[in-house]
């Protein structure tokens, strides 16, 4: 293999200009962070800012760096103004040095220094930022986003907490301070499947009667409880078992102890890249561009536009070339461990306990337990009722429920067009009923004599609503694009099923696409 050499990396979407050198291992680091002198981030006050120390960060980063054989820039996602202004300066650099140019995703980079730093091969990466929060595992040539915030960002959201309350910016480092002292109040939670969001949570935050170290404590409390969570569905669903965590948020210590219980709960292994690697820095992008510049992936100048709404999978990561593993800790024996329960399969019934989750708070943790078993037994119950195939509902207790077993086969290993109709159908009965899953994945339904049976209804509604409805497609429909080849036909097929037997099918799924956009940076 020819020599990479060095590759010069110029990071800048948003806070921080940085750039870094990467050969074998970091050579350099220089950064220059915008601190706003009142409120958040002003883009074009950003970029100018990037601007003004743009020559003293590059030539920093470069003199005690050897000869540079590739130039890698974000690309996006991130704030427009700031964007361009790197671009331009990557561009020339490029030219003058007359060497490749490497758009990188900003997202990715986040992961693959995540990867180098902790030597973790194909980790469930939990990527908590200020603009973004999302799951993610690759597959295939991409990194799947398994779940992520419907609205803001998880640092966006505490920062503007910290802002309603006069705290410096960023926000997150102050509530960890203030949370030190704090005990618990309830906040609102809310998980929909592997997805998240953070603005209701926010405002009753912002409004809530107590003392501030109180406050500060349960947002962590409750945000991190809920990362944490979708983190352990991901690892539940995919059956991989390593976890990193990247991101600004990420070097919080509460965040990082609450993941570091749940792997150690689940047997999963758990790592954290070093501080300098985990906020934005240029020492991700120049890694992440060496290693695309070894596999080929460089641009034209022509091609080099910036994209502030680029997506993690959108990248075709031509670099690795494993599949990534999926479904590889297909059950055995009796005792099935989901994400939030034991599911003990040996008697003639099925008893499903919910467990205490050692990372949350225990009045979170009893709270979740209580409302979701008794959620569940009366949902599903109310699903029957209205015809939709579900377990029979033997006994109730507080954390367990004992129910029909359901002998056949999780959809997820024998889903093709037919099936997917037939999940399609048996949904849109149960949005006819007025009920909402809240958690339609492919491994809570299971065919059973060619009739998909629904169970695992703990983050179930009754409601009449159209967007908890679209919530729900959104859901199925990721797990669809994170874990299957042909996603699209799938979708069709399952929407089939879902026209045949909800007449208002056709309002839900607009509002899918709106739900799908909304997540998305902007
Ligand atoms: C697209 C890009 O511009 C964006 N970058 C970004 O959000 O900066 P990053 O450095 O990854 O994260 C900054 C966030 O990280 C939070 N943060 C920093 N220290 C923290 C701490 N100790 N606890 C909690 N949050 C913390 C800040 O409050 C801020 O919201 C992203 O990666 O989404
Ligand atoms: N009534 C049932 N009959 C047969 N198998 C069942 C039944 N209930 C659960 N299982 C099996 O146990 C697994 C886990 O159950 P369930 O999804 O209810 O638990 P969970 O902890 O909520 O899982 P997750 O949150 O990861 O989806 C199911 O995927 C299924 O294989
Ligand atoms: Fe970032």
């Amino acid at each position: 293999m020819p020599r990479i050499g060095q590759v010069l990396g110029i990071e800048g979407t948003a806070w921080n200009l940085s750039a870094a050198v990467f050969d074998d291992d970091l050579i350099t680091l220089r950064s220059s962070p915008y601190i706003p002198p009142h409120g958040g981030i002003h883009p074009r006050e950003a970029a100018q800012h990037h601007a003004s120390v743009m020559k003293e960060v590059i030539s920093d980063a470069l003199a005690d760096a050897g000869e540079i054989t590739g130039v890698a820039f974000s690309q996006g996602p991130g704030l427009g103004p700031c964007l361009r202004t790197v671009a331009t300066a990557a561009r020339s650099l490029a030219l003058s040095l007359d060497v490749p140019l490497i758009g990188v995703n900003h997202c990715v980079a986040h992961i693959e220094i995540g990867r180098f730093a902790t030597g973790y091969t194909d980790p469930i990466v939990l990527y908590a930022s200020g603009a973004n929060t999302q799951v993610l595992g690759y597959l295939n040539g991409r990194y799947r986003i398994f779940g992520e915030t419907l609205d803001i960002g998880i640092g966006n959201g505490l920062d503007k907490f910290a802002r309603h309350h006069n705290l410096p910016h960023p926000g997150g480092p102050a509530i960890e301070e203030f949370a030190k002292e704090g005990s618990y109040i309830p906040l609102p939670y809310t998980v929909k499947g592997m997805d998240l969001a953070f603005s209701g949570l926010i405002s009753a935050a912002k409004e809530a009667d107590a003392p501030l170290p109180d406050v500060c404590y349960s947002l962590q409390e409750t945000a991190f409880a809920m990362c944490v969570e979708v983190t352990e569905r991901a690892l539940a669903h995919t059956g991989k078992d390593e976890v990193i965590l990247v991101g600004g948020v990420g070097v919080n210590g509460r965040m990082q102890e609450m993941l570091a219980a749940m792997c150690e709960e689940r047997g999963a292994a758990f790592a954290v890249p070093e501080r300098k690697y985990m906020g934005d820095n240029g020492a991700m992008i120049a890694y992440t561009g060496r290693v695309m510049l070894a596999s080929g992936q460089t641009i034209p100048i022509s091609e080099s536009r910036v994209n502030p709404g680029y997506r993690s999978d959108q990248v075709e990561v031509g670099w690795r070339s494993d599949t990534g593993s999926i479904f590889a800790g297909a059950r055995s024996g009796d005792l099935v461990r989901g994400a939030e329960a034991e599911v003990d399969l040996s008697g003639d019934d099925v008893v499903k306990r919910r467990l205490k989750k050692g990372y949350r708070h225990p009045h979170l943790d009893a709270m979740l337990i209580r409302e979701r078993t008794r959620a569940e037994a009366r949902i599903i119950s109310a699903a029957r009722r209205a015809g939709v195939a579900t377990p029979v509902i033997r006994d109730l207790t507080a954390d367990a429920i004992i129910m029909e077993k359901v002998i056949g086969s999780e959809l997820k290993y024998v889903l093709d067009h037919t099936t997917a109709e037939k999940a399609g159908s048996a949904v849109g009965k149960l949005h006819t009923a007025g009920i909402v899953h809240g958690d339609l994945t492919t491994s809570n339904m299971i065919l059973r004599d060619g009739e998909v049976v629904l169970i695992d209804f703990g983050l179930g509604q009754i409601t009449g609503e159209i967007e908890a409805r679209g919530v729900d497609l959104h859901v199925f429909f990721q797990t669809l694009e994170s874990t299957m080849a042909d996603a699209e036909d799938l979708k069709e097929a399952f929407l089939r099923g879902y026209r045949e037997t909800f007449p208002h099918a056709d309002d839900v799924v607009e509002r899918e696409h709106e739900i799908e956009l909304r997540g998305r940076y902007h």
